[in-house]
């Protein structure tokens, strides 16, 4: 197997930065793609080991790019999430005053981060171009496509820009998340602070239906740690649900709350049990009695007996 990890590239995006700091990065060749699609597109292909890409942000939510992309096509799963802290800064070409910028870019999940510090501090008719990443509008710039960019500090030396302005965040401790994806293969061995993320698609459209798809979570005291729907692009009002929950599959509880949802549900896609990257300060034990791994194979074995007469 090709022993390279693809990414949201080019050079010098906050993708990169986040990437790096996983250990087994080191030993890997790292190729920058340039769109999401493109990262996931060569996992699924075999050309690349496994992508590593951005897929939700403490400010507005899922990257629906990504979530798209994982709901639709050959299955992938999730090895390793990384949480980063963002800041932007302003990139410039040398010499650019704040008041010459009539164009600004940078990737779309950047702008509600940026824009109330746009309104504060830009020429009021200032127009908004997305890029395809922030090292992406970065480059931009420098082909002198557009006055400015906001992408990290550590961008600027990479495209011959400039910071003008550092420490640009409208929302303060603004995280963004990013996973590491490859092929379907059995998920690492829990560590005791494990995330699970799955998509399920309802089978039918009834009172009730998304409180029955937590239920199967909420009575085995399965935490939920994201519930974003996505249209499936079959009409209004047709959505599948991307869930992450707390636990791993191989933990009884959250293994019988999947196997609860596949009886239910017209569909559910495993994306993955993988650790969780904020482990310090997790909630790692059941919360609801009753919910350990424990007690649930003590109730299996309990059935057991019934059925054999041997109570
Ligand atoms: O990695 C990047 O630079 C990206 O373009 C994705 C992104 C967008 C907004 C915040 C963090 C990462």
């Amino acid at each position: 197997m090709p022993a390279s990890y693809v990414y949201l590239g080019p050079e010098g995006t906050f993708t990169e930065v986040a990437l790096r700091t996983l250990p087994e990065s080191a030993t890997r060749e790292l190729v920058p793609m340039v769109s999401v699609p493109a990262a996931l597109d060569a996992v699924r292909n075999g050309e690349a080991e496994a992508a590593f890409v951005p897929i939700e942000n403490s400010v507005e939510g899922g990257i629906t790019t990504t979530l798209d992309e994982l709901v639709a096509g050959a299955p992938l799963m999730i090895y390793r999430e990384v949480l980063l802290s963002i800041t932007f800064a302003l990139l410039v070409r040398p010499g650019t005053q704040l008041s010459d910028i009539k164009t600004v870019t940078a990737h779309p999940a950047a702008q509600p981060q940026v824009r109330n510090w746009m309104k504060a501090n830009l020429p009021p008719d200032v127009v908004w171009e997305s890029a395809a990443s922030n090292a992406d509008g970065a480059r931009l710039v420098q082909e002198g496509r557009y006055d400015a960019a906001f992408a990290g500090e550590f961008a600027a030396s990479r495209y011959g820009l400039e910071p003008l302005e550092t420490e640009i965040h409208d929302a303060e401790n603004a995280q963004t998340r990013f996973v590491l994806v490859g092929r379907p293969a059995r998920p690492a061995a829990p560590t005791g602070s494990d995330k699970t993320s799955v998509v399920i698609w309802q089978r039918d459209d009834h009172p009730g239906g998304l409180r029955d798809l937590l239920g199967e979570f909420a009575v085995r005291g399965v935490n939920l740690m994201l519930l974003q729907s996505r249209p499936t692009g079959e009409g209004i009002g047709n959505y599948c649900f991307a869930i992450d929950a707390e636990g791993h599959i191989s933990d009884r509880r959250v293994a019988e709350a999947l196997m609860g949802l596949k009886r239910i549900c017209l569909q559910v896609r495993f994306l993955g049990s993988y650790p969780r990257a904020d482990a310090t300060t997790a909630k790692v034990r059941p919360t609801l009695p009753g919910t350990s791994d424990t007690e649930f194979v003590a109730a299996a074995d309990w059935v057991a007996r019934c059925q054999d007469g041997r109570f």
